[in-house]
């Protein structure tokens, strides 16, 4: 059955906009679940732009589905996650200067690295995701490198300007899902996926896990609104 990951980052991003300790990522979590998510997803950047390592240490304790930690293949990040002990951990590409991940991994141009960061973390009992563009020599990286799971990149179907451009990408989603099941990889995917283009991604054959984030946190700041305003304007009465 495809299971929904829920990438939490961005309800940090509104807390770090003021520095404070509201809206707390870990009281996220708890809803999120409460409300069927199959996971919780972070990003704990190198830059901590949004998620802190006190949020990982925390949800760690707190999550009851399971906890993924995405984070950038360095050797501090490794340190971390060896630490917190995440319920699997994606390996991103991570540039200081990105309003978001732009691209996959280059697992074929760093294969050693790739690969000794894969068993160490798989030899601690951490099953490691990849994510990588649906690129036929990527996934064969991937699947040399014995990780368990890779995370394709929907970003570029997402993005996509027209239908054609948009086919285009699926079909490419589509061929890297069936290439990775037959090399023995177990396939999520993810990126700037939305409430609209959602449906053909999830339909996919052999889809096990689909992250999504900053649309849902989007939605959940608009849908929310109306009982915020409402419940300050009580508040002003001191009826809170
Ligand atoms: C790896 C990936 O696709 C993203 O979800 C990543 O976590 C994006 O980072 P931001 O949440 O900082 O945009
Ligand atoms: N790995 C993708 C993810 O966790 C969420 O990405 P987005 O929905 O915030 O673009």
């Amino acid at each position: 059955m495809l299971t929904l990951g829920v990438n939490i980052d961005h309800i940090a991003t509104i807390r770090q906009a003021r520095r404070t300790v509201e809206p707390d990522p870990v009281a996220a979590a708890v809803l999120a679940e409460l409300a069927g998510a199959d996971g919780i997803t972070v990003h704990l950047r190198e830059d901590r732009r949004h998620i802190q390592y006190r949020d990982v240490y925390v949800l760690r304790q707190t999550v009851r589905t399971h906890l993924n930690l995405e984070m950038a293949p360095t050797d501090a990040m490794v340190a971390i996650a060896l630490d917190i002990k995440p319920n699997y951990v994606t390996l991103v590409p991570e540039k200081r200067e990105e309003v978001t991940t732009e691209g996959g991994l280059d697992v074929v141009g760093q294969m050693q690295r790739m690969t000794e960061i894969v068993t160490n973390l798989q030899g601690a009992g951490i099953p490691v995701s990849l994510f990588i563009d649906a690129d036929v020599a990527q996934i064969n990286a991937a699947a040399s490198t014995r990780a368990k799971f890779i995370e394709l990149h929907t970003g570029r179907y997402a993005d996509a300007k027209d239908e054609a451009s948009r086919e285009k990408e699926l079909t490419m989603l589509a061929r890297g899902c069936e290439q990775a099941l037959a090399a023995g990889l177990r396939v999520n995917a993810g990126h700037g996926l939305t409430y609209w283009n959602v449906y053909p991604v999830a339909c996919l054959k052999g889809m096990e896990e689909l992250n999504i984030g900053h649309s849902i946190i989007s939605r959940a700041v608009l849908v929310g609104l109306e009982r915020a305003v409402k419940e300050m304007k009580q508040a002003m009465r001191g009826e809170m």
